[in-house]
């Protein structure tokens, strides 16, 4: 372990990172009153997020909705979504070598070694760099402990997001993702109605259809079959939930458990990160 540090910390891939990455200053905490979030003394300062560098990460098991959110968020903030999955995906769209290699990889549940995805990861900051990015929400990064002490090694995180829904709803989730062929917009055909029992509560989940000209061009993500999302999941709960106690030692750590489909859950998301009237007055100014 300390030997393969050391080679990330002499290689380029951190050398690229740790000149991609700026550190932010420390946050301070504040508490919220939202139900779903069950560590509120990390929720961040209520401070005008334009006067913030903005790196936060957002951890969950596949298919809990880090893309919706992290994706509205990006857009709400200013920064950059970043998800490693989608990296993953544009190299495999490509005819190089490495997308043989990390075919193989996704088709089987498994992780993309580290070394691969900081190099993706770094690029992607790079060119983010140049175009005069600045901060960040990172989505599917870290994934492993290896990876969490690399980026701590190298930049400030602020806040780790944890996004929680029941293994069930998360299946039916999984299957239902579709993805149009033309424009990359992600969608879900799942109606989810779990009772509540055994204390869980109730989830309820309107599938997010695509408009008319989306539909016929819809297809699912090979890695999104029964048997490899229920690997994934083995693997999520093997290797990336050691992550969650990796920020959570450090205080970082929102665990948030989603209450239903986003027209629930997006603004309670927002009450508990302390961005609820933020996200009024950009309307007001919009
Ligand atoms: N940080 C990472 N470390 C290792 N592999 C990754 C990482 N991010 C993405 N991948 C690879 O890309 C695949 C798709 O990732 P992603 O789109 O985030 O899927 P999901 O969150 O639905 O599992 C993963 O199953 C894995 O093989």
């Amino acid at each position: 372990m300390a030997a393969v540090t050391r080679l990330f910390r002499s290689s380029s891939y951190v050398s690229l990172i740790r000149r991609s990455l700026s550190t932010a200053p420390e946050s301070a905490s504040a508490s919220s009153e939202s139900a779903q979030v069950r560590s509120q003394s990390n929720s961040p300062p209520r401070v005008d997020p334009k006067d913030r560098n903005i790196q936060w990460v957002f951890l969950g098991c596949p298919g809990v909705g880090k893309g919706t959110y992290a994706s509205r968020l990006s857009t709400l903030l200013g920064v950059p979504h970043i998800a490693t999955g989608d990296l993953v995906r544009e190299e495999l769209s490509s005819s190089t070598p490495l997308s043989k290699q990390l075919k193989e990889i996704v088709n089987q549940g498994k992780l993309v070694s580290d070394e691969i995805i900081i190099n993706l990861l770094s690029k992607r900051l790079e060119a983010g760099e140049t175009n005069g990015e600045s901060g960040f929400i990172l989505d599917g990064f870290p994934r492993t402990v290896r990876q969490a002490e690399i980026l701590d090694d190298v930049t400030h995180i602020d806040l780790a997001v944890n996004l929680k829904l029941p293994e069930n709803v998360l299946l039916e989730k999984c299957l239902g993702r579709r993805i149009c062929d033309q424009c990359g917009k992600n969608f879900n055909v799942a109606s989810i109605n779990v009772k509540g029992e055994n204390g869980n509560p109730a989830i309820k989940m309107a599938p997010l259809l695509p408009p008319p000209h989306c539909a016929s061009k819809l297809i699912t993500r090979s890695d999104d079959t029964e048997a490899i999302v229920k690997e994934r999941f083995r693997v999520y709960n093997d290797k990336s939930q050691p992550v969650e106690e990796f920020y959570r030692a450090r205080g970082k750590l929102i665990e948030f458990d989603l209450p239903g489909g986003i027209p629930e859950s997006w603004p309670k998301l927002l009450e508990a990160l302390n961005l609820d009237d933020y996200e009024d007055r950009q309307s007001a100014a919009a």
